[in-house]
């Protein structure tokens, strides 16, 4: 149960970084929680981590840590942070939230127990770049915060409204539900998130909001939202389908990588920061070994943007994702019949790129959306609040949204608000 000033630590652990967010329980009907610091970790697989704390009400600190290479050791030095420049008590932190990206089957958050760690731990070989590490960061949570209950979170739970015939692939059907093979989908804490601000943003209650919502981070997705709720995404089986990422190729013909390398189907001895993962080089080498690493040799797509006009490298790099993405634009707005309410940008590169926002709006003007109005599109920035519509004041068709997307809120409030 949950009383005035419980404490409720939520942790993301994406592929390139680890956000955390502490949060204290408010008695408030629209937001039940009150933020009380934020620390990150990003560039972990990009060497050397940056890491960040901030207080809200107290000091900020930056600095690199060239030492950290994975999630727990820098869920480690949060907890030393914490100690040393907060007034906290960890053992007062009740509650901890773990963002884990594939659920399976489970559509409601678990408490973690030997059962709920084992069915994640099965799933690992299905998010190679994630679920491993979540499991890391639970381990060192359990002993370093042994009076708090963790639970997880997960990132499928939000799609399983997609309907049988968009969620399963053209298989055998015996084998597809034996082994599980269908379309999860991921980045769901960030669509329900983002479905919530919209909702309140636009005063329109989710169930008549039709949304194609874009996450663009180090993983990038694309989701349908028919009356507020998951029609279609762009993420499948694994976090590997779909749009290409920071290392991860994104939908490929899946025979290319047999002409790739002759030793696709071999175990991999390289398995990057998991545990106990077992993936074939074919799914290290498009999870690891692809993306804007292998086009421009960079992973930060603000300098694949800024480099474009000088870079053929980088211009490639930025117009094939341009590509992408509209692929999924132009078939989820025939998916909603043309009725769509927002297109909404999210994840780091969504919410800064203003360079891609701007592309993308040109090129869907002749769906009938708002313009982009240049001037917003160029200053949005976080002082605005959640949403900001960046399309022309009183223009007609769908808006243009970015939305600052925050999955460890999402689960802090989801935390506080059920029952586990
Ligand atoms: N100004 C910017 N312009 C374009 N892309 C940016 C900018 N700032 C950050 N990004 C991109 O955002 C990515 C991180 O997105 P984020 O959603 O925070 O990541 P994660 O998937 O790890 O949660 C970085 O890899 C970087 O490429
Ligand atoms: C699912 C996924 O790719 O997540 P992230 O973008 O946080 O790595
Ligand atoms: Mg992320």
């Amino acid at each position: 149960m949950f009383t005035q000033n419980s404490l409720v630590l939520s942790v993301n652990a994406g592929s390139s970084s680890l956000k955390i967010s502490l949060f204290r329980a408010v008695d408030k009907d629209l937001e039940p929680v009150e933020l009380i610091l934020t620390s990150s970790l990003s560039n972990i697989t990009a060497p050397p981590a940056k890491f960040s704390f901030k207080l809200i009400q107290g000091p900020s600190k930056n600095e690199e840590l060239p030492s950290v290479h994975d999630h727990a050791s820098a869920f480690t030095h949060f907890l030393d942070c914490l100690d040393r420049e907060a007034d906290i008590d960890r053992a007062e932190i009740g509650h901890v939230c773990h963002r884990v990206v594939h659920g399976g089957d489970y559509t409601d958050p678990v408490l973690i127990n030997d059962e709920a760690y084992t069915h994640i731990e099965r799933l690992s070989d299905l998010a190679p770049l994630h679920n491993g590490a979540s499991l890391a960061v639970i381990k060192t949570c359990l002993s370093q915060l042994p009076n708090a209950k963790s639970i997880a979170f997960f990132d499928t739970a939000f799609h399983r409204s997609i309907p049988p015939h968009i969620s399963n692939y053209a298989i055998d059907q015996k084998i597809a539900k034996k082994r599980g093979l269908k379309k999860y989908g991921f980045h769901g804490l960030s669509y329900s998130f983002i479905l919530r601000s919209v909702e309140r943003f636009l005063q329109q209650p989710s169930n008549t909001l039709n949304l194609i919502i874009l996450h663009l981070g180090s993983g990038a997705s694309a989701c349908c939202i028919a009356h507020g709720q998951s029609l279609d995404t762009s993420m499948g089986l694994t976090p590997l389908n779909g749009l290409p990422g920071a290392t991860r190729s994104g939908a490929i013909d899946p025979s290319l990588i047999f002409h790739y390398t002759n030793r696709a189907g071999r175990m991999s001895h390289d398995k990057g920061n998991a545990v106990n993962l077992h993936v074939t080089q074919a799914e290290y080498i498009l999870n690891t070994q692809a993306g804007w690493k292998a086009l421009v040799g960079t992973t930060d797509f603000g300098a694949i943007t800024a480099r474009r006009t000088e870079d053929p490298a980088a211009r490639l790099a930025f117009e094939l994702f341009a590509d992408r993405v509209l692929n999924y634009v132009g078939s989820y707005h025939l998916k909603l019949g043309g009725k769509v309410d927002a297109l909404v940008f999210s994840g780091g590169i969504g919410e800064h790129s203003k360079e891609l926002r701007a592309f993308i709006a040109d090129r869907v003007g002749c769906l009938g959306y708002a313009p982009i109005d240049a001037g917003r599109n160029d200053t949005v920035n976080a002082a605005e609040g959640v949403v900001a519509d960046v399309g022309e004041p009183g223009a007609a068709g769908p808006r243009l949204l970015v939305c600052r997307t925050n999955e460890e809120l999402e689960m802090a409030r989801q935390c506080v608000l059920g029952s586990l």
